[in-house]
């Protein structure tokens, strides 16, 4: 057993901060001394590193100075949103006893622990994206994963393989990932968030059913097809433990669900995600992406359900054509009704999380006041669709009576925070009602009783006043002091005037002074039985804030599809994508907003018998953007939203694979080369005849023999095994010969003409190949030097004429031949050790082992 430690020789105070700290070792404790959160030793250290604060020494403690910083109580939340920000976990120590009855130091307890993934006050969130709280653990050959947003009051529960678990991650974007201390699974490094060890035995799958059974009020986890999900308990019962470790207490408000199956998700990888800017750019800013373009909500509510459709799109496409029937109901009625009522909307997803953690200011619930009034006015706005939005009206009814319990307990306008009292209405509560009476005919008592002195004194400029430091008095000038009468009793003497203190005042100031601390008291008593009555609420509450933001966010793809003119998506059974004068929503809309010029739109017809477009032509000319938008409109489709098309026609799909050229990942020292293989692998190994494939530009990164070898070797891959719709752009020209002897693959171009040396992109998709590549004009247009120019269109003419001259073509896509006969019929001890390997199922350690061994029997 380990011991206590011994903490005697410190300070009373120091011996407090000590046993806190020891509660608390993974967090820097924040301990609150009068006016200021003071930070000591090591704390107070890596505070002076990060944010740059002072660090003292004061007095002894244990023999030694006590190191320490501090920040002042008032800018605590700025503090705070730095060192979230940088991964790190706070624990907030109050005082909580009471400072003048306390015999030794006032007894202090860790309030709240604020941690990335579980922070929830306004200040320190993004509006527009949740901050998410994951925990993962490995049962084997797999990863159980759960979730929560404690904001949005939401969990979220899938499985996967460890080679999955990238995709999740990217996908998730959590803000804290949680491990189990002792077995942490390799691939959860890459998330680009803080981790969080915990003890391992908080991850067990009986505890975590158990949890969730209690957490969403059911006997069992069948409703939601999650019994089976053993790795996900166990990693939901480390999630909720520490979830409600952090915020002190249960979360009453997460009462929903979700179980996620990567096989009924449309696919979206993490260079995907990536390469389409859907909701980052490559340079990592948040716009122009496919998601700043989409959001033009009124509200964060609405932005991160919009957020949510497009991470998550659903390859079942119900759900998809409910939205659209919504937006197409909206815009026949003009959304804009809808929108300037959504304008009076307060974010009641985020206050109800914070009702139910009984952290919800007097603002906020003046906000949700605000909202639950203009309700009636936003029902009427809505037409119905006979689907989505009915459902969604019917949310809108829930909570006729908080309205009226808000109505008559908070002032118009309250005070920001509760500890200064003026937070409850007059008239709702009697007693709070007499204890201001008092205060308030304080002013009529002290007139009176100013009248009355001076008719006693004579003194007729002798004035009754109170002051914070020193009470009621009574003030008379210095000249007039010997006219003051025997009761008076002197109170504080000023160079012009002394003050008195009278019997009389003296009682009337014990009545006033109490009167206020005991109005004050009233207050937090009363606030705190509305939360209580609020709780109740929370289902109505929680289901309010999905129906707005969900309305929301329909109303603002209607305003988009209707500004932008978009088109409604048809979904049909047969292999297609079939769009008619598509375009790309953000460089269109960049375009637009730079002057520079009208997008030209493009159709793209595939179907079973065409599956591959063969896209070459120039450099700038336009291929990876006709690709890009391609993908942007399949997804926007599936996610439930209008399209940037004249028409548009698509069959079913399963995944978006895109390989295009990105800078080195040098941070994870790959060359360019060996992250384009590898990203090509993963597409080949998953993509099927229901995924969308774009390669840009394959087999660039190495020599061009190679380059084009594997190129076309890859091209016939999709095309005979994989199936998949692709649009393949290349710059080797060999490729155009490609569908010549591959029935589903023809040619497209994108169309420039030359005038004169230079060259005009007309970013056209034309049938059959381009006759140039116009590489030496595109450096002309770049700026090269002119000399270079000449010289490069010189080397280029010799080669041109040496190739035309030169032997007949090689076939590159000829069958390969055959794999080298194996020399005995029988396989080899090398080849059935190899068939035994999974090598998804190996440790490193494991995978080194056999890496001798198969060295072993492979020598003669
Ligand atoms: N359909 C279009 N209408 C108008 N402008 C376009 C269109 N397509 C592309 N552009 C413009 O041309 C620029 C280059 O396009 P893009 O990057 O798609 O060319 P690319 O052929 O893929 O070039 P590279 O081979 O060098 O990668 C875009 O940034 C955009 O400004």
């Amino acid at each position: 057993m380990s011991q206590a430690p011994d903490f005697s020789a410190h300070t009373p105070v120091m011996q407090q901060y000590f046993r806190l700290k020891a509660d608390h070792p993974d967090s820097l404790v924040f301990f609150r001394m009068g006016d200021f959160y003071e930070v000591f030793y090591d704390d107070a250290r890596k505070c002076n590193q990060l944010l740059d604060i002072t660090i003292t020494t004061r007095g002894q403690s244990g023999g030694a100075p006590v190191v320490m910083a501090g920040v002042p109580v008032h800018a605590l939340e700025s503090y705070l949103a730095k060192l979230i920000k940088l991964g790190e976990a706070v624990a907030i120590a109050e005082q909580v006893g009471d400072v003048a009855t306390a015999k030794g130091p006032v007894e202090r307890k860790v309030m709240r622990i604020v941690t990335p993934g579980t922070v929830t006050d306004g200040e320190l969130l993004d509006e527009k994206q949740d901050s998410v709280l994951l925990a993962v653990v490995s049962q084997g050959k797999t990863l159980g994963l759960a979730w929560l947003s404690i904001t949005a009051g939401q969990l979220g529960l899938a499985e996967c393989a460890e080679r999955e678990l990238p995709s999740w991650l990217s996908r998730l974007n959590p803000a804290e990932v949680l491990v189990d201390r002792e077995k942490q699974p390799a691939a959860v490094l890459a998330a680009r968030a803080p981790i969080t060890n915990r003890p391992g035995w908080q991850f067990d799958s009986t505890l975590g059913t158990r949890k969730l059974c209690e957490q969403l009020g059911v006997a069992s986890l069948q409703g939601y097809n999650a019994q089976s999900l053993t790795a996900a308990q166990a990693a939901a019962a480390a999630l909720l433990s520490y979830a409600e470790h952090t915020q002190g207490r249960a979360l009453a408000h997460v009462k929903s669900l979700t179980v996620q199956r990567a096989s009924e998700l449309l696919d979206l990888p993490p260079a995907t995600q990536r390469n389409l800017e859907l909701t980052v750019t490559l340079r990592g800013e948040t716009a122009p992406t496919l998601l700043s373009v989409i959001d033009s909500c009124r509200t964060g509510m609405g932005s991160r359900a919009l957020r949510q459709w497009l991470l998550y799109p659903k390859r079942a496409r119900n759900e998809a054509m409910f939205r659209h029937e919504a937006i197409a109901a909206l815009m026949a009625a003009g959304p804009e009704p809808l929108r300037e009522a959504l304008r009076h909307v307060s974010d009641v997803e985020r206050i109800a999380a914070r009702v139910a953690l009984r952290q919800v200011r007097p603002r906020e619930l003046t906000g949700l006041r605000a909202t639950l009034q203009t309700l009636p006015e936003l029902r009427e706005t809505l037409p119905a669709d006979g689907g989505l939005l009915d459902h969604l009206a019917e949310g809108l009814l829930a909570s006729p009576h908080i309205e009226e319990l808000l109505r008559r307990a908070i002032a118009e306008e309250p005070a920001v925070l509760m500890r200064d009292g003026g937070v409850i209405a007059d008239g709702f509560d009697a007693a709070l009602d007499e204890l201001r009476g008092i205060q308030n005919n304080c002013d009529a008592f002290l007139l009176d009783l100013e009248t009355r002195e001076r008719a006693r004194t004579g003194i007729a400029n002798l004035r009754v006043q109170f002051n914070k430091v020193h009470g009621f008095y009574i003030e008379v000038t210095q000249g007039q002091v010997d006219k003051v009468p025997m009761d008076y009793q002197r109170r504080q003497t000023l160079k012009n005037a002394e003050r008195y203190i009278t019997p009389e005042l003296k009682t009337f100031e014990d009545k006033a002074l109490s009167a206020n601390e005991r109005a004050l008291a009233r207050e937090k008593y009363l606030y705190e039985q509305l939360i209580d009555q609020l709780t109740e609420e929370l289902p109505a509450l929680v289901a309010l804030g999905r129906s707005l933001a969900s309305l929301d966010a329909l109303a603002a793809l209607a305003e988009r599809a209707g500004t932008l003119r978009w088109c409604r998506p048809e979904f049909v059974n047969q292999p297609a994508i079939d769009i008619t004068a598509g375009r790309h929503p953000v460089v269109e809309s960049r375009l637009r907003e730079t002057g520079g010029g009208e997008f030209m739109a493009n159709d793209c017809r595939l179907d079973a018998r065409t599956r591959m477009l063969m896209i070459t032509g120039p450099n700038m000319g336009g291929k990876s953007t006709f690709m890009r938008q391609v993908a942007l409109i399949s997804l926007l489709a599936a996610m439930g939203s209008f399209v940037p098309a004249d028409a548009c026609r698509l069959g079913p799909m399963d995944a978006i694979h895109t390989r295009i050229g990105a800078a080195d990942d040098l941070a994870n020292a790959q060359s360019t080369f060996m992250l384009e293989m590898t990203e090509g692998a993963a597409i080949l190994h998953g993509a099927t005849d229901q995924s969308l494939v774009l390669m840009d530009e394959i087999g660039r990164g190495t020599s061009t023999f190679d380059g084009l070898a594997l190129a076309s070797a890859i091209a016939s891959h999709l095309h005979d095994k994989s199936r998949s719709f692709t649009l393949f752009a290349t710059h080797y020209f060999e490729l155009t010969e490609f569908p010549a002897k591959h029935s589903q693959a023809i040619n497209c171009h994108v169309s420039a003409v030359e005038s004169g040396e230079d060259i005009v992109f007309l970013h056209e998709i034309q049938p059959g190949p381009a006759s140039r590549s116009y590489g030496v004009q595109v450096a002309r247009l770049a700026g090269m030097p002119a000399s270079l120019v000449r010289q490069a269109r010189a080397t280029l003419e010799a080669l041109e004429a040496k190739a035309a001259a030169g032997d007949a073509q090689i076939d590159l896509f000829a069958a390969p031949p055959p794999a080298p006969a194996a020399a005995t019929a029988e396989p080899s001890p090398l080849q059935e050790a190899m068939d035994a390997v999974d090598p998804d199922a190996l440790t490193p350690r494991e995978a080194l082992d056999l890496v001798y061994k198969l060295k072993k029997l492979s020598l003669p």
